[in-house]
């Protein structure tokens, strides 16, 4: 694991790092805060997965998320939103390919050689960072952004038992039903649509739902909220009787200035069942 950068922030650090990945076959980068806490000892840890477009560095210099997790004592994880380099599989579309994984492990070519996202954020990246970071892993909880709410709910709900609490801001929420979702994985998956089935938060849902608390939140004047069918997701949760808060936040859109503003939330949120 090698240092690219270490600040002092809110009393603790927040770092980027960069290691070679074996399940990606390239060098990923990752951000990491480390509140002031884990000086003396093991810390919870949330994970942030982002959507579409964004590395590590969007939400660890967006969201605004270090101030509350550090007043929470927990740390926070950002990593990047797909493989990278030059010799890495890509695509015009800015939602296919590199910053586009949609947290599969790809099994058609090109894709299958490096886009296993799944096994890196379920094995790799934990594996690593429980050896050499004084993080808590039985104190797991996870987070995330379009199609990274997306990831958060799909991996936190398929890895059962690793995470305490989900939580998702404008999550991709149908992907087997949207623009968003059917392009991609019919490209990384194939045709056979059973595949897809691990990949769609509200199949999921309302298939196996999570032992444990979900909160999401929403815009109503999100500019994509047609692609994210925000609907299933709150139909599903109905119908299974989950434990969930689903929140429609009036006027606010798709930016890191909502999820700005819901971060404290969400952080709190997360605190309460890590340190519960
Ligand atoms: N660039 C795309 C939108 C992509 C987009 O909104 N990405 C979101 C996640 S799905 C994001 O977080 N963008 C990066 C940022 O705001 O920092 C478009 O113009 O339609």
């Amino acid at each position: 694991m090698e240092t690219i950068s270490e600040q002092a922030c809110f009393g603790g650090v927040q770092g980027v790092y960069r290691h070679g990945s074996q399940t990606c076959d390239c060098d990923m980068t990752f951000g990491l805060f480390l509140p002031d806490e884990a000086r003396d000892g093991p810390v919870p840890v949330l994970w942030f997965l982002s959507g579409l477009t964004c590395t590590h560095e969007n939400a660890m210099t967006k969201a605004g998320a270090q101030a509350h997790a550090a007043a929470e004592g927990i740390a926070l994880v950002f990593p990047d939103t797909s493989p990278r380099g030059a010799e890495v599989a890509d695509a015009d579309d800015f939602a296919m390919g590199q910053g586009a994984s949609f947290y599969v492990n790809a099994t058609q070519a090109p894709w299958s050689k490096q886009y296993r996202m799944w096994d890196y954020l379920a094995q790799e990246l934990p594996d690593l960072l429980a050896a050499e970071v004084p993080l808590d892993m039985g104190r797991q909880a996870i987070t995330g952004h379009s199609m990274g709410g997306h990831g958060a709910l799909t991996l936190g709900m398929g890895l059962k038992g690793r995470f305490r609490s989900i939580s998702a801001f404008a999550p991709m929420s149908n992907t087997t039903q949207s623009d968003w979702g059917v392009p991609q994985l019919s490209q990384y998956l194939g045709e056979d649509r059973t595949a897809w089935e691990a990949h769609d938060a509200s199949l999921l849902m309302a298939r196996d739902g999570f032992d444990g608390p979900v909160l999401i939140d929403q815009g109503t004047a999100d500019q994509f909220l047609d692609k994210l069918r925000p609907e299933a997701l709150a139909r599903a949760i109905a119908e299974r009787r989950q434990e969930a808060t689903f929140r429609m936040q009036p006027g606010y859109d798709h930016s890191y200035f909502f999820v700005s503003s819901f971060m404290e939330d969400h952080v709190e949120f997360h605190a309460q069942a890590l340190w519960a």
